[in-house]
């Protein structure tokens, strides 16, 4: 049976993966710093904690080689988009604590069956209006997954009036994460406006953001890991990602004492509520070598920026015996039997790890898994705004991300990547990655995939 170790909501007892994992963790490079890179790259005035909406400073325009050659760029951008992320996965805990704890009538679907809640068309809104109120509206293209239209039908007007107050107490609360909250609450055509800012279409903008509010829906509205995920584009490069993880704590072991596995295994005495960090956020910036990783903030408390973030590096580990690879949960997103078929050919004995969202690319950035497959069913095209900002952040902390064919993720062509062969390999090293390619391609033709469906 696979582990699904981090599904809060799963029933199977985790002991055996936090187990089998503790050995990668004493493969960690880097003890916890309190100091942050960002800090080092800020200009004088950004150091000191301020309203970012005081600084309506114009925004890089310069082009991606010269950034990364001066090494400078990027920094304002990348502090905003952190503390925005803070705050959205502030209105998400807020959001799954009703959602769990009362009934799923905030719970939607769309058109292609799959979820979407009060927390995906909130955190749009607020993502949407904190980046351009502090950038400037004219300088912010966001590209997003979630659009208006059933919002705006007018039986969904109770679900609309539930968005604008979650996103008008939210943005009551800007000030402790460093920004300006509106001078009066946003109506509802604010709200929507907000929202439908986003295009899903290209953006007319060489540099936008990619936005996807809630990644893995499914996981958040079951309770379980979800992530909120903001990257930024420049002329196709990804030079910025943050991943917002509110259920994955600071120190995974701290898994363990998340509410609804407290109850089962109850010999576990957690820690006193404010005295563990339940989720994070991790962060990196193109061409740094660095990527990053800051608690929380904790309920009705400021974020201090820099705060106590620590770098974060994949997992050493480089024997497949040793190793684990993680997957989607559903397996119509992705094919279990074929990345299971690959793991024996490689020699990864263990179980994999299943885990909604981008929260997976977050495994393999912390050095909590070696490897992370995706192979979706052929024809699915695979949207940039659900790998984005976990590329990034996995390369800057030492792995490497490329599709089954050896080819970077092609993030140039707008809404979708572009010409993915395959699926999608995330691995702690290039010895590892290199043994799944060969397997792909060892077996592909052998399988029955090549013809047609591959999510079985
Ligand atoms: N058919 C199909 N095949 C592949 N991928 C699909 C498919 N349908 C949806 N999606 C996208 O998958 C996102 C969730 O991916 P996950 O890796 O988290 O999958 S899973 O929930 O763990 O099964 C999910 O992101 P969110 O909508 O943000 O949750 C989708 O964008
Ligand atoms: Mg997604
Ligand atoms: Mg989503
Ligand atoms: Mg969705």
């Amino acid at each position: 049976m696979p582990l699904n170790c981090w599904s809060l909501a799963s029933r199977a007892p985790r002991f055996q993966f936090l187990g089998q994992t503790t050995d990668t963790l004493r493969h960690r490079r880097y003890p916890h710093t309190q100091f942050n890179p960002c800090y080092r790259f800020m200009p004088k005035t950004t150091h000191h904690h301020q309203s970012y909406c005081s600084l309506h400073s114009s925004v890089s325009t310069s082009k991606l080689g010269q950034d990364q050659a001066t090494g400078e760029s990027y920094t304002k951008e990348l502090e905003v988009a952190v503390r925005a992320v803070q705050m959205a996965c502030s209105l998400c805990q807020k959001v799954q604590q009703k959602l769990i704890s009362k009934s799923q009538d905030q719970v939607q679907a769309k058109e292609d069956n799959s979820p979407v809640t009060v927390a995906d068309w909130s955190v749009q809104a607020i993502v949407s209006w904190i980046l351009c109120e502090t950038l400037g509206r004219s300088n912010v293209s966001i590209i997003a997954e979630e659009d208006v239209q059933s919002l705006s039908k007018t039986r969904a007007a109770g679900l609309l009036e539930t968005v604008v107050q979650t996103v008008n107490s939210c943005l009551a609360e800007a000030p402790l994460f460093g920004f300006q909250p509106p001078e009066a609450p946003l109506d509802a055509l604010q709200v929507l406006e907000a929202i439908s800012r986003c295009s899903s279409t290209m953006p007319p903008s060489s540099k936008f953001w990619a936005l996807d509010p809630v990644d893995g829906t499914l996981g958040f509205v079951r309770g379980d890991q979800y992530a909120v995920a903001l990257s930024l584009i420049d002329h196709g490069e990804v030079v910025l990602g943050v991943l917002g993880c509110p259920n994955y704590p600071m120190r995974k072991e701290w898994l363990s004492y998340h509410h609804r596995y407290h109850r089962i295994v109850s010999r576990l005495t957690p820690p006193a509520e404010d005295s563990w960090d339940k989720g994070c956020v991790i962060y990196a910036r193109k061409g740094s070598g660095e990527a990053w990783m800051q608690p929380l903030v904790q309920e009705g408390k400021k974020l201090v920026w820099p705060n106590s973030a620590r770098r974060v590096r994949v997992s050493a580990v480089d024997n497949p015996e040793m190793a684990t690879f993680c997957e989607p949960v559903e397996k119509a997103n992705s094919s279990h039997s074929f990345t299971a078929g690959l793991a024996h050919s490689v020699g990864l004995r263990k179980q994999p790890l299943r885990v909604y969202s981008m929260v997976k690319y977050a495994t393999i950035a912390r050095g909590d898994a070696e490897v992370f497959m995706k192979f979706a069913r052929t024809g699915y095209k695979e949207k940039i705004w659900d790998h984005a900002a976990g590329v990034v952040i996995v390369q800057e902390a030492g792995g490497v991300v490329t599709d089954a064919g050896g080819r970077p993720l092609d993030f140039s062509g707008g809404l979708y990547l572009q010409g993915l062969d395959r699926g999608i390999i995330a691995s702690a090293g290039a010895e590892l990655h290199e043994r799944i390619i060969k397997a792909v391609d060892a077996s592909w033709n052998s399988s029955s995939l090549g013809e047609g469906e591959k999510a079985s």
